[in-house]
């Protein structure tokens, strides 16, 4: 609810804010980010009618290392903060005229302040991926010392791929005890992937936003994470499936966009068969052409005629209607409806079908007229 609110021109109000959280909530989904306490009362006040919800997740509020954005978080009502630092240099020089040894008595006097507080305190490593891996650990340990309970590694630009990504969370991860979290950015197109492989390196924690919505290129999906944990590395993430689509759906109404149909997992493409050759495997074994079963998530199968349809799917789709043709009407009717798929670029409906075939007649009748006529 942080990052993906930071999506251009993405505003949430404070009703559809609570509702995604009740929704997060209800689909099992254990910690939200749910603002930046920073951007004044609004949010504070945002955050604090999430955190009276007392639904069954940890809310946490985003900080920069500062005391001011704690002492906003206090007024927030949360208990838990993600306590932010830049770790690059090339970010802590750039941004904040700051070097590693700033950043580490930061650390340790506003985290140690956060534990004092009685916040449950995560660092988040912004800019992770272009920092030195070495003050990484060293961060680790500064931050373990003084009470966080885990690290986040950001892939603030979405610079790394899933090799960099393994060896950056393995290395860290192997030099702290601290719960490390992963945060992904997906300007290349590789955030679920990164994330996927930040799990083989160690991480337990993954920043994910709902459909990936988030700065600039967005985050890793949930339902991507989700889904893909489950089905190619059979770890249970406890989000239950079939609440993801209409998750998705309230978000990106708030978000007010639109849901792209090809969108993974939730998009309304993602089951839809068109090519014959694929459709003709379907109907005699799902097996053929699923990889995954759409059961899982809630929902089916669809066929549709098309461009690219066969017989088979010509004359299942009539079957449906239970009408029958044997194979020259039913490419008579294949032929129309590629005709028609080209010039209305829709898929042919039931009811354009039964036109079709339904004209079949005529237009076979006409044809053997035209034949009797051309063989007096
Ligand atoms: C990678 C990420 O996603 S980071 C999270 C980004 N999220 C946001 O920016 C949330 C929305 N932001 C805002 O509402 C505003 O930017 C605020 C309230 C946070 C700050 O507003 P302003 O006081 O007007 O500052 P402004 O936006 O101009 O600049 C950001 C300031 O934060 C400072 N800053 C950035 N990161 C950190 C950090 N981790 N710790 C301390 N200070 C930081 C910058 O140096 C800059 O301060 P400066 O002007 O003294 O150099
Ligand atoms: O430092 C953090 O908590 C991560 C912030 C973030 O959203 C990012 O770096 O992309």
């Amino acid at each position: 609810m942080r990052d993906g609110e930071q999506a251009p021109g993405v505003a949430f109000t404070r009703r559809e804010k609570i509702e995604i959280a009740e929704a997060l909530a209800a689909a099992g989904v254990p910690e939200i980010e749910a603002g930046t306490p920073a951007m004044g009362d609004e949010e504070i006040e945002t955050l604090r009618s999430i955190a009276s919800l007392k639904l069954p997740m940890r809310v946490v509020a985003w900080c920069r290392m500062s005391e001011q954005d704690l002492f906003a978080a206090v007024s927030a009502g949360v208990t838990a903060v993600n306590l932010s630092i830049p770790t690059s240099d090339r970010q802590l020089q750039g941004k904040l005229g700051r070097d590693r040894a700033w950043a580490l008595e930061a650390l340790r006097h506003v985290v140690g302040l956060a534990r004092k507080i009685g916040f449950t305190v995560a660092v988040g490593c912004e800019d992770a991926s272009r920092a030195d891996p070495e003050f990484l650990c060293q961060v680790a340990e500064a931050a373990r010392d003084v009470g966080a309970f885990r690290l986040r590694l950001a892939d603030t630009l979405g610079v790394l791929d899933p090799f960099s990504t393994y060896a950056l969370v393995r290395r860290v991860a192997n030099a702290t005890d601290l719960e490390i979290e992963y945060h992904a950015h997906d300007d290349l197109g590789l955030a679920t992937a990164n994330t996927l492989a930040a799990v083989t390196g160690g991480a337990r924690h993954l920043s994910v936003t709902v459909t990936g919505l988030g700065e600039r290129a967005g985050n890793a999906p949930l339902e991507e994470v989700a889904i893909a944990l489950r089905q190619t590395a059979r770890e249970e993430t406890g989000i239950d499936p079939r609440a993801l689509r209409p998750l998705a759906q309230r978000v990106m109404d708030a978000a007010g966009r639109p849901m792209p149909r090809t969108k993974a997992i939730v998009g309304e493409d993602v089951f839809t068969h068109e090519s014959g050759i694929h459709v003709s495997g379907l109907l005699k074994d799902r097996a053929t052409y699923e990889a995954l079963n759409p059961d899982l998530l809630g929902r089916k199968h669809t066929l549709v005629l098309g461009k690219h349809s066969g017989l088979s799917a010509v004359s299942h789709a009539l079957s449906e209607q239970g009408l029958s043709v044997d194979d020259a009407r039913g490419r008579t009717i294949l032929e129309r409806v590629r005709e028609y798929a080209t010039r209305t670029k829709q898929n042919v409906s039931p009811e354009v079908l039964r036109r079709f075939y339904e004209e079949s007649f005529t237009e076979e009748a006409l044809r053997r007229r035209h034949l009797a006529v051309m063989g007096a």
